[in-house]
């Protein structure tokens, strides 16, 4: 600010400070301390180090948003884990995957949801609230984006069969597991053995009763389906990774009611759909397989037997929903 003559505090000003020259050089953090990031909670990271448990900061050279759940990153500073201690996290390592989400189809902000995950554990109740199988393949569509495995879990069985999901994903080689309260979970945990699983489904579903009866001294907060809309009560606010005690993580997220793909490029939504690929060998050239779109070999698909009309309708769902396809469609013809 220009100062007035005559200031009577001119005096007092002090002479600058020249700051000093930045150096280049980061510091080597290469043998810093590795964590892995099990929740974030407005700026604060909870690590686990070995098993102890570190609260850090993000280093201001980090961008934002820029570790989260799942994440191996180097801390530098206090890294006792003591009350009232700070660490910092300085390095985020490389992922080996991401699981990412858009809030609908058309949001163009994806959300990094899971960082270094292997497995994704599509949980589904069988009744309250009601399975959606347009859901389960919208969650496979991400889920082999990421280039994960899935593994789809049906809770609540003693409400419901599980036969009709059975017969829908296993011939599509998922693995199904089907639990009910008291249930045996040894199929589930030799299946989660060692694996980086994220847990991913509609609110209410029973994930974080399963997250007890895995990990008991996690006490995830469990909620009631709310009997006029059907719904749970979205519980879980916020992504959590676990430690299984005989190896491998379990990583709890919230509640979802919807799954936006569109950071998903068109046309790998068919890889989550091998039951149809078949039929699009005969498709014209970059068909991108919408209901309008001219000579698509799935249009016979719908004559075929062997083919789940619930699937193809999920699936033409899915891409007919899309704006970002830049191909003539049957009214677009002369
Ligand atoms: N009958 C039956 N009820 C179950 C089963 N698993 C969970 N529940 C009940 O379903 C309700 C919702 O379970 P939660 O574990 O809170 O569901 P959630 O998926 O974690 O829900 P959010 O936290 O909202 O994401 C609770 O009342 C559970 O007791 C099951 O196998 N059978």
């Amino acid at each position: 600010m220009a100062r007035r003559r005559g200031d009577e505090y001119a005096a007092f000003d002090r002479p600058r400070r020249r700051s000093r020259p930045r150096t280049k050089e980061r510091p080597d953090y290469s043998d810093a301390p590795l964590a892995r990031v099990v929740s974030v909670d407005r700026g604060r990271y909870r690590c686990d180090l070995d098993g102890v448990s570190i609260t850090a900061t993000k280093a201001r050279v980090l961008a934002r948003n820029s570790a989260i759940v799942g994440d191996l990153v180097r801390l530098d500073g206090d890294t006792s884990g003591h009350p009232g201690t700070m660490a910092r996290i300085v390095v985020v390592e490389e992922r080996d995957s991401v699981l990412r989400r858009t809030a609908d189809d058309d949001d163009p902000y994806e959300r990094p949801i899971v960082a270094n995950a292997d497995q994704l554990v599509i949980v589904t109740a069988l009744a309250d609230p009601p399975p959606r199988t347009g859901m389960i393949d919208r969650i496979l569509v991400a889920c082999y984006d990421a280039g994960l495995e899935p593994l789809l879990c049906l809770t609540k069985s003693d409400l419901a069969t599980p036969d009709e999901l059975i017969a829908a994903y296993e011939p599509l080689g998922i693995k199904v597991i089907t639990t009910r309260p008291g249930a045996d979970l040894t199929p589930l945990r030799n299946a989660l053995h060692n694996q980086i699983s994220v847990l991913v489904g509609h609110s209410g579903v029973g994930k974080s009763t399963l997250v007890n009866a895995l990990v008991p001294e996690a006490e995830r907060t469990t909620g009631q389906v709310n009997e006029v809309t059907g719904r749970g009560r979205h519980t879980s606010t916020s992504a959590m990774a676990l430690r299984l005690a005989n190896g491998g993580w379990i990583i709890d997220t919230p509640g979802v009611r919807s799954f936006g793909l569109s950071h998903v490029e068109w046309h790998k939504v068919i890889r989550a759909f091998p039951d149809l690929e078949r039929f699009t060998d005969t498709c014209p050239r970059g068909c991108p397989h919408r209901s309008s779109d001219p000579e698509c070999g799935l249009d016979l698909a719908r004559h075929d037997e062997s083919v789940s009309a619930a699937r193809l309708d999920s699936f033409r769902r899915m891409v007919d929903a899309r704006t970002d396809i830049d191909v003539p469609t049957r009214s677009d013809r002369p």
